[in-house]
């Protein structure tokens, strides 16, 4: 790979630091908590649910447990077995659509195979749907209605709020289209201005369509996808993607969709994997219930 004749040879993109950034938005998101508290008496409470051992979203839901402490607000684990029925999980949600302690729910995602993971996000009483998943939710975003928007892309938009400010007229190019990333980031960035392209499995030349991208949005899970020369030279590059890969000496690390190295050279700004998107998510997903809360009790967004 040869970088671009328009930048000096020694060029290195600086470093978004989205570990530092959810670290900074927690703290504010605690004092928030404490602010609502003192008005209204009521500490918000997130019901988390992670059916199965996959050992990934272990780490996460007890994460998002100990994050949820910190900010102040009150989380109730439901860890349910491999074998719970569809029936099951749905009555279970029905119970917390109606815990009046309970102001955000979420599901941890992936399901176990035969669980309809539509069916039973769809189940989440709207109000409470902090994840942002559900199709009321999503319906509302898509035609730019106030809504409870998903926790990662939430996350990337307010990198790059903080990074660029204004983006009308950029070139955003989303590389990937899922319900959880994709569609819901490509249509944030509709609504800040930018020119929108989505490529997925079908784009003839995804490559070609990057290179034309002010801003580059990688969510694929297809693990170091974009090499440099496919990167806009200066433009800022949002890697979702977390691969855990094992390393010749039997270590693992996490590896993005972007090749890293090769994209430092070429970039104008990139977030690493790890300590870029992924702390975000959580960070907004305290955010998102303190949202919630403040909807239910105030019926207030503010
Ligand atoms: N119901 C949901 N399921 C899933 C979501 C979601 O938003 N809602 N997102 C992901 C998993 N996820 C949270 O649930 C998540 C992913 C990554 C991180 C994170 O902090 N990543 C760190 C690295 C962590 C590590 O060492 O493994 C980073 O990138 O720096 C937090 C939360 C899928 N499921
Ligand atoms: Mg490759």
């Amino acid at each position: 790979m040869s970088t671009s004749p328009s930048l000096p040879s020694d060029h290195q993109a600086s470093l978004i630091d989205g570990k530092g950034f959810a670290a900074t938005l927690r703290q504010q998101i605690r004092e928030d908590v404490r602010t609502f508290h003192d008005e209204h008496g009521v500490t918000p409470g997130l019901a988390v649910i992670l059916v199965g051992n996959d050992p990934a979203s272990e780490v996460y839901v007890r994460n998002k447990a100990i994050q949820t402490h910190h900010a102040g607000m009150r989380s109730f684990m439901h860890m349910l077995p491999e074998t719970t029925s569809e029936e099951e999980l749905l009555a279970l949600i029905e119970r917390l659509n109606h815990d009046p302690e309970i102001h955000g729910i979420l599901v941890q995602l992936p399901l176990p195979n035969g669980l309809d993971a539509r069916r039973v996000t769809n189940a989440i009483q709207p109000e409470k749907d902090v994840d942002g998943l559900g199709e009321i939710n999503a319906g509302r975003l898509a035609i730019g209605l106030p809504s409870l928007i998903p926790c990662t892309p939430l996350g990337c938009l307010l990198l790059l709020r903080d990074q660029l400010g204004d983006m009308r007229g950029k070139h955003a190019v989303v590389i990937g289209c899922s319900n959880l990333v994709g569609k819901p980031l490509a249509l944030l960035l509709l609504a800040e201005g930018c020119t929108v392209s989505i490529a997925h499995i079908h784009t003839r030349d995804t490559a070609a369509l990057a290179r034309q991208g002010d801003i580059l949005v990688v969510a694929t899970g297809c693990r170091e996808l974009v090499h440099g020369d496919w990167i806009k030279p200066g433009a800022t590059v949002i890697d979702v993607g977390i691969t855990r890969v094992t390393t010749e000496t039997g270590k693992t690390r996490l590896v993005g969709d972007v090749v890293f190295d090769e994209a430092v050279k070429v970039a104008g700004r990139i977030t690493p994997v790890p300590g870029g998107v992924g702390p975000m998510t959580i960070a907004c997903l305290l955010k998102n219930t303190l949202m919630a809360a403040r909807l239910l009790v105030t019926g207030k967004s503010e």
